[in-house]
């Protein structure tokens, strides 16, 4: 890359400042680019950013500037740190930011080093240096607004003499200002857009009608499809509206508590109306209001075809709604990923992190709450159907266990709403089809595909069988529970003398990873948990169809696929540290197994 006339040239070793920090770490300069007037640097854990000029400072000056002011207030106290060990027990993000920010500054740290320091971290916990990095770091209000922008993510960072320069590459960037940021494209990139912009729909149709056959096994040849016109009908689309709008107005009212989102890269926290199971009890009041005055919920039953079709084109008009107004958005507002420029990828990956209609999250709106609540109220319509159709005065046994199972989830889901906030798709995935398809009409439409089974293919269960499943649901809901509990905790309070007991290791980025407790068992605990769950939904249904276990099928790759999604992720976010919490615990979701 030619270097224009500017103040830091490349291979310049300098002092870059953390994205959303006041610390400055030592890194190397990679390049300058003229028209978007950002460095590309490199930082010693191989992370590679784009920086502001103003957020870079040179070594020598950084140096001596922090350094007599630390010795001319306490010159006694740096030098007894640097002698004693750690003593306290007690974590905190930013004594772990600053623990990490004082070695990046102090000293060079080559892998064996650091990787040393990460060691003792997890052992020793951290050495009291808080004051020190206070020092050695300046005022945020000193470095105008913050104003730092992560460089195209490459998957795993390399060093900067592995990485060839691609001219074309960034002229190509630096066109299109709203391609940044972008990532590494996912799901099969541009062609895997359109495969599954066409897949996911004609999958939903395909278990929807398979459902309806006496034998539904997922290996039978599609059946024929139904004339086109069947699959209308105006009164269920004016009945999913009213629901979206009933959901809509729960959301809004001003019930409940107002919770805090984790910090956007412009440093700005989010608030949102965390008052689901609010939604829920009323839900539940107004539908056993609707049965009383004579409703028949079986019409969800009879008419599943038509809901899901209405909830489709909802969907496909939301997202367009979704890609038209991310045009207009300012590229810090864009996620990371699905901004690759290409049309139909980015309407399915999704580009606005969080589109809101003044305070309505269109996202948070729509993973919580029609279709998560839509799909207790489908599985409860379905129970009904089933009494109507076998003239039952209650539902089976199987049809109880989905019914409870799943409500149970969800109703944990929404009286833990705060804990979605810290969750992959509310921190890092634009809001496009993918994700409004996927919570309008995939969770109601083939997250009840249990039930919806149970209603023409009844499953007798003994008693011994009925406690065994139970006893797997309970422990699945255990350990899902306490992992996500745990990290949702942590996150939100690193300092959390309830969680003074864990291990953790800390991270360039000032946030530390836990190491013991639940996340030290394995990489993704709230998975396994998750899975024990799916496995104890599809038992109900016995072994006669593959359909009822559909779920599990879909859900062990969707997890295994999410793994990886977020081991690329927080290899790129957190570095070397990434890599030693892999080390330290080896498996991702089954100990010993995988
Ligand atoms: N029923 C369904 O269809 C689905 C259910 N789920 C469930 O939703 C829940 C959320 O899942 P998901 O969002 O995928 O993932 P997680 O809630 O596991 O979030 C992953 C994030 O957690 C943080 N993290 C990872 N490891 C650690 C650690 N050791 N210490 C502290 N923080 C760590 C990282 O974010 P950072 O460091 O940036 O904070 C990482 O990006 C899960 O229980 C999952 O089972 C998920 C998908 C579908
Ligand atoms: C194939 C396809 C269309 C994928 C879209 C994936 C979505 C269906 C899921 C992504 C993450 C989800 C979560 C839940 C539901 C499914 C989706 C939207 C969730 C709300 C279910 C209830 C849980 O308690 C939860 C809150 C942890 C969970 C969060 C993730």
């Amino acid at each position: 890359m030619k270097m224009p006339t500017v103040k830091y040239q490349k291979g310049d070793t300098v002092m870059g400042r953390w994205p959303g920090s006041s610390l400055y770490y030592q890194v190397k300069v990679l390049g300058f680019d003229s028209k978007s007037q950002l460095y590309t640097v490199i930082y010693k854990d191989g992370t590679e950013l784009e920086l502001k000029e103003q957020d870079i400072k040179s070594v020598t000056g950084f140096q001596t500037r922090s350094r007599s002011r630390s010795r001319s207030r306490s010159p006694g106290r740096r030098r007894s740190r640097s002698r004693s060990p750690a003593r306290t027990t007690r974590r905190s993000s930013s004594r772990t930011a600053a623990a990490v920010a004082a070695t990046a500054i102090t000293e060079s740290t080559p892998s064996s080093r650091r990787d040393t320091r990460l060691k003792d971290t997890v052992e020793v916990r951290l050495s009291p240096v808080k004051s020190e990095a206070k020092v050695e770091a300046e005022s945020e209000k000193n470095q105008g607004p913050y104003n730092l922008r992560r460089r195209k993510a490459d998957g795993d960072a390399k060093p900067a003499e592995a990485k060839p320069d691609q001219p074309e590459k960034k002229a190509k960037e630096a066109a299109a200002p709203s391609t940044i940021p972008s990532a590494p494209l996912d799901f099969g990139g541009k062609i895997g857009a359109y495969f599954w912009l066409l897949f996911l729909p004609a999958w939903v149709l395909f278990v929807i009608l398979q459902g309806n056959l006496t034998d539904p096994s997922l290996f039978n040849a599609p059946p024929p499809l139904p004339p086109l016109d069947t699959f209308w009908d105006a009164q269920a689309l004016c009945f999913v509206i009213l629901w979206i709008l009933f959901q809509a107005l729960l959301y809004i009212l001003p019930v409940g508590k107002l919770s805090e989102g984790m910090p956007l890269r412009s440093g700005v926290r989010l608030k949102y109306r965390t008052n689901g199971f609010f939604a829920i009890m009323v839900s539940a009041i107004v539908v056993a209001v609707a049965l009383h005055q004579g409703a028949d919920l079986t019409y969800i039953h009879s008419h599943f075809l038509q809901l899901a079709t209405a909830t489709f084109i909802i969907s496909v008009l939301l997202s367009i709604y979704l890609y038209v107004r991310s045009r207009y958005a300012a590229s810090e507002e864009l996620a990371l990923g699905g901004n690759s420029g290409n049309v139909v990828y980015d309407f399915f990956k999704g580009r606005e992190l969080n589109p809101r209609i003044k305070n309505f999250d269109l996202k948070f709106f729509c993973e919580m709450r029609p279709g998560l609540i839509g799909w207790c109220l489908i599985n409860f319509a379905m129970a009904l159907a089933e009494m109507k159709k076998h003239n039952l005065d209650a539902p089976s046994y199987a049809m109880i266990l989905v019914n409870l199972f799943q409500l149970l989830y969800v109703v944990d889901g929404l009286w833990n709403e705060e804990a979605i906030l810290t969750t992959m798709d509310l921190m890092h995935d634009g809001f496009g089809f993918m994700l409004a398809f996927g919570d309008l009409v995939w969770v109601p439409f083939t997250y009840t595909l249990q039930a919806y089974y149970l209603v023409l293919h009844p499953n007798a269960l003994s008693l011994p069988a009925v406690i065994a499943i139970v006893t797997l649901k309970l422990i699945g809901f255990y350990i899902f529970r306490k992992s996500n509990s745990e990290k949702n905790a942590f996150r939100r309070n690193p300092s959390n003398p309830k969680l003074s007991h864990l291990k953790t290791i800390p991270t360039a980025t000032g946030k530390s990873l836990l190491v013991s407790g639940w996340w030290g068992v394995v990489r993704h605990p709230n998975y396994l948990g998750d899975l024990i769950m799916a496995l104890a939904w599809s038992l109900p249904c016995g072994f006669s169809h593959l359909l009822p276990w559909y779920y599990m099928i879909y859900f062990i790759i969707l997890l295994v696929h999410r793994d990886s999604r977020d081991m690329s992720e927080c290899r790129r976010k957190y570095g070397s540290a990434w890599d030693e919490y892999c080390r330290t615990v080896r498996y991702r979701i089954i100990p010993r197994v995988y």
